[in-house]
């Protein structure tokens, strides 16, 4: 978490969780220098959701208060839980331990006629850890919209290990009254033409604004993704033989344009890129500026308890302990630039 250096700020200015005594927001100065991290824990409350039809959706989740950034919306046990994957003997087993109201719930999300009961587990019972789904009874009611361009998600799920609960976390400040919104595509990664894939495997057209963007448009962006994928799958081939300032340059150019196609949560795994090359040099100031920025994304995308981001702490507050310290030799590299930070920290 980006920390406020102004003693006071943090002394005067920060709310805390009377339980944990952890910081939850700084409501004065580092509020605008610095990215505040909103926490939902230890019976603080979480904030006030509603499940409302939304035209064209079916059900969907707003928000009837201001949501900041990094805030943990809710953590919710599945309501029903099935094996990932299923035999249609194994269906029949699932179903038969539903309770009729379960099954209503189970039926109450949208499907086609032509899908069958496996169809419906398979679109709407996101994985819930090893070999399981898991149906949620506000969660699952998060509607997608995509990363592009024009717009990106408010709002990211998770499955934490520890409590074996699905969290859904703001990415972005959500208004008052603005409908909470995920991506079902949340990996650059994997990319795929969002039109055809949400088609094929949800069975709705999405109108987002990406989406309503001109066909050129949305070509031209496939190729940017498609050819991101590519740079990042052959990066790790260039640590060694490349000079290694020209690769950190590349890792910058590509943060900065995977962020104009709207894939922000993107950022955190490139500065970890840029982090293990600092590292592998033995620059331990510019590494521990890079990681800083892939341990803020763990906050930000699975929070402060998850094991991403105690993994990420760990090197950002001390970079030897990186597996491969200072085996290229020794370099002085550099860390992220200000237009770097403005990708990841808005209003910085
Ligand atoms: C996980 S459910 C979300 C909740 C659902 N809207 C409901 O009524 O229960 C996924 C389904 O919601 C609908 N949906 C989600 N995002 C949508 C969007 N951007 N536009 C239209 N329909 C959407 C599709 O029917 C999709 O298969």
């Amino acid at each position: 978490m980006a920390q406020c250096s102004a003693i006071d700020c943090i002394k005067q200015g920060t709310n805390h969780c009377g339980k944990c005594k952890n910081r939850l927001y700084c409501s004065r100065e580092c509020q605008k220098k610095h990215w505040p991290i909103h926490k939902t824990q230890c019976g603080v409350k979480f904030p006030t959701i509603e499940i409302v039809d939304i035209p064209g959706k079916g059900k969907g989740v707003i928000t009837k208060e201001h949501i900041a950034r990094g805030t943990l919306i809710i953590s919710e046990k599945p309501r029903i839980i099935v094996p990932d994957v299923l035999s249609p003997g194994g269906v029949k087993e699932a179903l038969s331990q539903f309770s009729e109201e379960d099954l209503i719930f189970f039926l109450s999300f949208p499907a086609t006629e032509s899908w069958n009961i496996m169809d419906r587990f398979k679109h709407f019972t996101p994985c819930v850890g090893d070999d399981k789904r898991g149906l949620c009874e506000t969660i699952c009611r998060v509607n997608h919209t995509c990363f592009s361009p024009k717009g990106a998600p408010n709002a990211s799920y998770f499955w934490n290990v520890n409590s074996k609960e699905e969290e859904l976390r703001a990415i972005q400040d959500i208004r008052e009254g603005q409908e909470i919104e995920v991506s079902y595509m949340s990996n650059a990664s994997d990319y795929r033409d969002p039109l055809s894939h949400l088609r094929d495997n949800y069975t709705f057209d999405c109108s987002c604004p990406g989406c309503s963007r001109p066909a050129s448009e949305r070509r031209a962006s496939a190729q940017k993704m498609f050819a991101y994928n590519k740079w990042v799958d052959d990066l790790p081939r260039r640590f060694g033989p490349d000079n290694p300032l020209s690769i950190l340059n590349d890792i910058e150019e590509h943060i900065v344009s995977v962020c104009k196609e709207g894939w922000f949560g993107d950022v955190g795994r490139r500065a970890h890129d840029a982090f293990q090359l600092c590292a592998y040099y033995g620059d331990a100031e510019s590494a521990q500026k890079w990681e800083a920025i892939c341990r803020d994304s763990h906050a930000l995308f699975h929070g402060e308890g998850s094991e991403e981001y105690k993994k990420s702490a760990a090197l950002a507050a001390d970079g030897r302990k990186f597996r491969a310290w200072s085996q290229l030799g020794r370099k002085k590299l550099r860390g992220p630039s200000q237009q770097v930070l403005n990708c990841f920290y808005p209003d910085v």
